[in-house]
């Protein structure tokens, strides 16, 4: 019997590696039961230890992608991940402007954990002027917050001043994120739409974290488009990156990806258990 699932649409880059990005997104929103779709921005040659090439899509090529899927399908919350430049930017910011969806997750993704920058240096300007304003929520790391709010951030003081500064840029909340930290603000996030909030988990000891922004971002997306309020739909999401990061993927010689999964991890599930049987 066919079902009628909530849809979600994510506009990112691929990760070749499979732990951020495109690959991330839409294992989150199945985790969610949300039917995930896509459309890519560009294509990264990405491993757990970097990024070593990009090629853009063109900014017609992403446009008509969300087009196409809007059109059949519809969307009932939608996120931006990767974006890379100020053309495709530019092209996604005029698509919502005209036709705004239901609930839009803005992940600004500038730097990446490993260092590496993800977008140009004039595309920044762009999102902060075009996409940042239609956000229903936004989702700046440790170092995305400090080049958007133009300040250091050392301190949960210093997060609650800059999460209170990107909130003025326009989006409905923001969500400054903590995992960039090595002491004990590991984990902790600032929320602010107006009013703040410490959003606070048990710090996991891995190194295994590539993804963990990406994941935020997807499942607040998943959690919007099943009609959750947007508050609960972000410390919801929270709890699901802290499972997911408690059963973090030991691959690759850098940073492994978190275990989107976790529930088939479980050692005690094996192919002759009731997950694979349909009798
Ligand atoms: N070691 C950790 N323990 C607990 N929570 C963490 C840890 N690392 C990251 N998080 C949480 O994961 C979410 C993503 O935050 P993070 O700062 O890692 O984003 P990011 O830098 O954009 O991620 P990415 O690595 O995908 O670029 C936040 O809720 C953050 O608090
Ligand atoms: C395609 C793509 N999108 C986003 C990220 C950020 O994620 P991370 O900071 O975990 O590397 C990435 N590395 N690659």
């Amino acid at each position: 019997m066919a079902v009628t699932i909530p849809v979600a649409l994510t506009m990112a880059g691929s990760d070749s590696g499979g732990g951020a990005g495109i690959q991330a997104d839409l294992r989150t929103f199945a985790f969610h039961a949300v039917h995930g779709a896509s459309a890519l921005t560009c294509i990264t040659a990405q491993n757990t230890q970097g990024v070593s090439r990009v090629e853009a899509l063109s900014p017609d090529m992403v446009v008509a992608q969300v087009t196409t899927v809007v059109e059949d399908i519809g969307v009932q919350a939608a996120k931006t991940g990767m974006l890379l430049n100020q053309s495709i930017i530019d092209a996604i910011a005029d698509y919502l402007e005209r036709n705004p969806l239901p609930a839009l997750v803005v992940d600004p993704v500038m730097v990446s954990r490993t260092g590496a920058q993800l977008i140009d240096d004039n595309a920044i300007a762009t999102l902060r002027q075009r996409l940042i304003p239609l956000a229903t929520v936004l989702t700046p790391n440790r170092r995305e917050a400090e080049i958007l709010a133009g300040m250091e951030i050392l301190t949960l003081t210093d997060m609650q001043v800059a999460a209170q500064k990107i909130y003025s840029l326009g989006p409905q909340a923001v969500v400054v994120k903590g995992g960039g930290f090595t002491n004990e603000l590991r984990g902790v996030d600032i929320w602010f739409d107006g009013q703040a909030a410490v959003l606070k988990t048990q710090p996991v000891e891995t190194r295994d974290t590539h993804g963990t922004g990406c994941t935020l971002s997807a499942a607040i997306a998943a959690n919007l488009a099943r009609g959750i309020p947007t508050y609960t739909a972000v410390t919801a999401a929270k709890d699901y990156v802290t499972a997911a990061l408690q059963h973090s993927l030991r691959i690759g010689q850098g940073q492994g990806p978190v275990g989107h999964f976790f529930p088939l991890l479980d050692s005690s599930r094996n192919p002759d258990d009731s997950y694979w049987r349909s009798d």
